[in-house]
């Protein structure tokens, strides 16, 4: 939590354990000499090993670390010698952390999430692609429940200022074309800047057909207590209310200046500018700067998620609305960048 509020911070999230080292079959075991049989080879190894792999060809010392997240996952770990940390996992190509040099979070990861692939992460900054929802294929699409790979990675080199970078890429693979038949590359670049996180994603249609997606960064962001939180940046927008019933969103216009959330939210922001800011409760907030993308969402379960609710504000930059046509051989780009600020008159002081 920004600001050193570390009594908001959870700690009952539920993790799966790491994989544990499994003996080989019996009958596979006669043949290995008794003290040799702690070097076992198995898919928990073979990930290790993978991870050390991953970490040897991208590791960059002192700035990126490819390394074990939860639930043995593999990670990358951008740090930024300003003291601004960031964790990428490759499960679901998902920032799930973003830490100022203070050490505090400024992202948030439900209670419920899990890191063991049966669905994807819930928390950080998951992916909506290729379709955000409700639609004809899974909720939010399956770019959030497969494993990207690391195209590249870098370190700027002016000598203070190394800005750490990851590109990962998500491909269609026979699993992606079971749900959607279309052939595409999705690179993703994560990079510290100074304080700021800044995402750049590319959309490539690599087929021979046109197709058409809708995309999101579902952003899951840490604040004090919800009916603190106040978003800026939406006055005079108009919006789709899909807090009723989201098969049947209700078009309405935002008058507000400032939005305060007082009970279950979803509503997708139609053309905003490209800034919104989210004041978390605490005197910061976080400024969310973006191009290309053109909606935003903000969503929050209410008492639908008794256990978080109160901690956490969704507000996603999306391409929703009107989807993007892609023709064959081109391509869509998005970006976005998240700061942290401190505001001068907070609108809410702790008693
Ligand atoms: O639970 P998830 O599949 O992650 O979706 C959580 C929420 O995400 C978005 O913000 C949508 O607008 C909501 O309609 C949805 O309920």
């Amino acid at each position: 939590m920004l600001l050193s509020y570390k009594q908001a911070s959870y700690t009952g999230v539920r993790q799966c354990p790491s994989p544990q080292l499994q003996p080989w079959p019996l009958s596979r075991q006669a043949h290995v000499p008794k003290r040799r049989r702690t070097c076992i080879f198995t898919p928990a190894a073979a990930a290790t090993q993978n991870i050390a792999k991953l970490q040897q060809e991208y590791g960059i010392a002192e700035h990126v670390q490819v390394v074990e997240g939860q639930g043995g996952l593999p990670k990358v770990v951008l740090s930024h010698s300003s003291g601004t940390k960031a964790e990428v996992y490759l499960y679901g190509g998902l920032v799930l952390s973003w830490k100022q040099p203070s050490g505090d979070e400024v992202l948030f990861t439900r209670p419920d999430a899990v890191f063991d692939k049966s669905k994807p992460i819930s928390g950080g900054i998951p992916h909506c692609f290729p379709q955000f929802g409700p639609g004809k294929i899974q909720q939010h699409g399956f770019a959030r429940n497969c494993d990207w790979e690391i195209a590249s990675t870098s370190a700027d080199l002016q000598p203070d200022e190394r800005d750490p970078e990851v590109e990962l890429v998500l491909t269609d693979s026979d699993f992606t074309r079971s749900i959607w038949p279309h052939p595409f590359k999705a690179a993703y670049s994560v990079s510290l800047h100074g304080d700021s996180l800044r995402t750049d994603l590319r959309i490539i249609n690599t087929g021979d057909q046109a197709f058409d997606f809708t995309a999101a960064l579902h952003s899951y962001f840490e604040v004090l207590d919800i009916s603190k939180a106040r978003i800026r940046g939406l006055k005079g927008l108009q919006y789709l209310d899909k807090t009723p019933d989201p098969n049947n969103p209700v078009e309405k216009k935002e008058e507000r200046e400032v939005v305060s959330i007082d009970g279950p939210m979803d509503a997708v922001f139609l053309s905003p500018g490209d800034y919104v800011e989210l004041d978390v409760g605490t005197g910061a907030a976080v400024s969310i700067s973006s191009s290309g993308w053109e909606d935003v969402v903000v969503w929050n379960p209410w008492d639908a998620m008794p256990a978080s609710y109160e901690k956490f504000c969704c507000v996603e930059n999306g391409k929703i609305a009107k989807p993007v046509v892609l023709q064959p051989g081109s391509s869509w780009r998005a970006t976005q960048e998240l700061n942290v600020i401190i505001l001068d008159t907070p609108d809410f002081v702790e008693d």
